[in-house]
């Protein structure tokens, strides 16, 4: 039998952990494999440990306290898979522990508030504001107004302000909060949905945010699917440990930063991460081209019986439409053709890379939060150039029919609201979606509603 993780030497090189200065939201698999990797090889890690905070389910934290929050990361490349224990989590908290989510903001040595919530954790409204109409969101204002110090707290939102007002108090002084979700512009959506939560409840709060936190907008990537008893089984004989939280992931990885630190930060750029002005061109690219290809696949692709993206990808008429939205896509990029190349070059590779078990399911939840990001953006620049391109509507195409129950089945956090749209028949369907993306136009509808008859032609599995 394997030993516990914890019986591995509990530090790489012996040392202590980190002393606590950046502090993460959302302790699911991606931040394992991707802020925490980048840390735990910052060139002065061993002053930068991280505590991190649960964004729902208390596991993570449970399992990986027992553990010292050291974890594998499980890295699968066509040439096999090379494990490493990664030391940069410093502490373990479940998302209900708010005294030491406050207490870590009140002190002076938090530097930098990094998170991976998914998309449907910033509780927007479909303009992009904070979603004050949401239940959750309207309890943290009144629980924060009522008791700023120590009001109970659920979202992400209203967890920032109570840290913030925290901060505030203790006077502890300026940070960075880095948003290192799949969203356009994520440091603005983190800003704006903060500052709304913060307006609500205390609006002097406002002045203070504005002189005293700075929203770092990110790209990130790197491919990090769901755990599988496999990834436990390779670590276990490789490492003759056993280490229920094993974190899968590809060699691939890149993280793009934009914006200040004002208490500092780890030297990431040692480990790769690159620091530029503007995020924007690279954020295109990657979210059209690499979740946008993985939107179709996770709803098409379902829908013709694939489980995996590699599946997915080896079916000769999915890879076409893929090459078909690649080439609609990179149309309206603005980097050079030959960058472009490159990118899906590498794409086919990684969404080939067979060893990683990314599933259609997992990327088709939240459709909601998703399509409107990844996919429309190039729909509309195509209209704006006159045309409707069969291969940009195809994804639309392919979240109707699985909101009409084609394909993986519907997880999505308002999938009351976009089921609803998509009952009647397919031109019904395809007109009310259309009109709530805001590209409501005959010839797209069209376009669309053949594409939707085609999918669902495609007998169920
Ligand atoms: N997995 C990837 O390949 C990948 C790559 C790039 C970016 N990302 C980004 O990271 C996010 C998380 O991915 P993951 O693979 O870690 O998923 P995961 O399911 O392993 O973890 C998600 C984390 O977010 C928390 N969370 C979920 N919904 C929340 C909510 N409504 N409020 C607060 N917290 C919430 C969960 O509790 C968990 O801690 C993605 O949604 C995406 O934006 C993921
Ligand atoms: O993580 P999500 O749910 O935003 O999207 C699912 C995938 O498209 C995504 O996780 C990609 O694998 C990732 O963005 C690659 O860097």
């Amino acid at each position: 039998m394997s030993a516990p993780l914890r019986a591995l030497d509990r530090r790489k090189d012996g040392r202590p952990a980190a002393p606590v200065r950046l502090l993460h939201l959302g302790l699911g698999n991606f931040f394992r494999a991707h802020a925490a990797w980048y840390t735990e090889h910052a060139p002065d890690a061993a002053a930068w440990g991280i505590a991190a905070f649960t964004g729902r389910s208390p596991a993570a934290a449970v399992a990986l306290r027992a553990q010292d929050a050291l974890y594998t990361l499980l890295v699968r490349g066509p040439d096999g898979a090379r494990p490493e224990v990664v030391s940069s989590v410093s502490a373990v908290h479940t998302a209900d522990d708010l005294v030491a989510l406050r207490a870590y903001f009140a002190s002076t040595d938090l530097a930098v508030v990094t998170a991976t919530v998914t998309e449907a954790g910033y509780c927007r409204s479909s303009s992009g504001d904070l979603d004050t109409a949401s239940p959750a969101v309207r309890r943290d204002i009144e629980a924060l107004a009522a008791d700023p110090v120590a009001g109970p707290v659920d979202t992400v939102p209203g967890r920032v302000v109570a840290g913030l007002l925290a901060r505030r108090a203790a006077g502890a002084g300026a940070l960075a909060i880095v948003s290192n979700d799949n969203l356009p512009d994520n440091g603005q959506v983190m800003a704006r949905v903060v500052s709304g939560l913060a307006a609500a409840v205390d609006p002097t709060l406002l002045p203070w945010i504005e002189d005293s936190v700075s929203f770092v907008t990110t790209v990130v990537d790197r491919i990090t699917p769901r755990t599988t008893d496999e990834d436990r089984a390779e670590v276990s004989r490789q490492l003759d440990v056993d280490d229920p939280e094993v974190v899968p992931t590809e060699q691939f990885t890149e993280w793009i930063l934009a914006g200040d630190f004002p208490n500092g930060r780890p030297a990431w750029e040692g480990a790769g991460a690159r620091f530029v002005r503007d995020v924007r061109p690279f954020e295109q690219r990657k979210l059209w081209l690499l979740n946008g290809a993985h939107s179709l696949m996770a709803y098409a692709g379902s829908i013709r019986g694939h489980e995996t993206v590699a599946q997915a990808i080896g079916d000769p008429v999915v890879r076409g439409w893929v090459e078909e939205w690649w080439s609609c896509a990179c149309a309206h990029l603005e980097l050079p053709a030959a960058e472009l190349d490159d990118y899906c070059t590498s794409l086919r590779t990684r969404f080939g890379n067979a060893a990683i078990r990314h599933l259609l399911a997992q990327i088709a939840a939240d459709g909601s939060q998703k399509v409107p990001v990844r996919v429309v953006p190039v729909v509309r620049a195509g209209l704006e150039d006159g045309r409707v391109d069969p291969g940009a509507t195809r994804p639309v195409a392919g979240w109707i029919a699985h909101l009409r129950g084609h394909g993986a089945p519907v997880t999505d956090v308002r999938a009351d609201e976009v089921t609803d749209l998509s009952r009647g028949t397919t031109q019904e369907a395809v007109a009310r979606v259309l009109t709530w993306l805001g590209v409501a136009d005959e010839r797209v509808a069209r376009v669309v509603a053949l594409q939707v008859a085609d999918l669902e032609e495609f007998p169920s599995t």
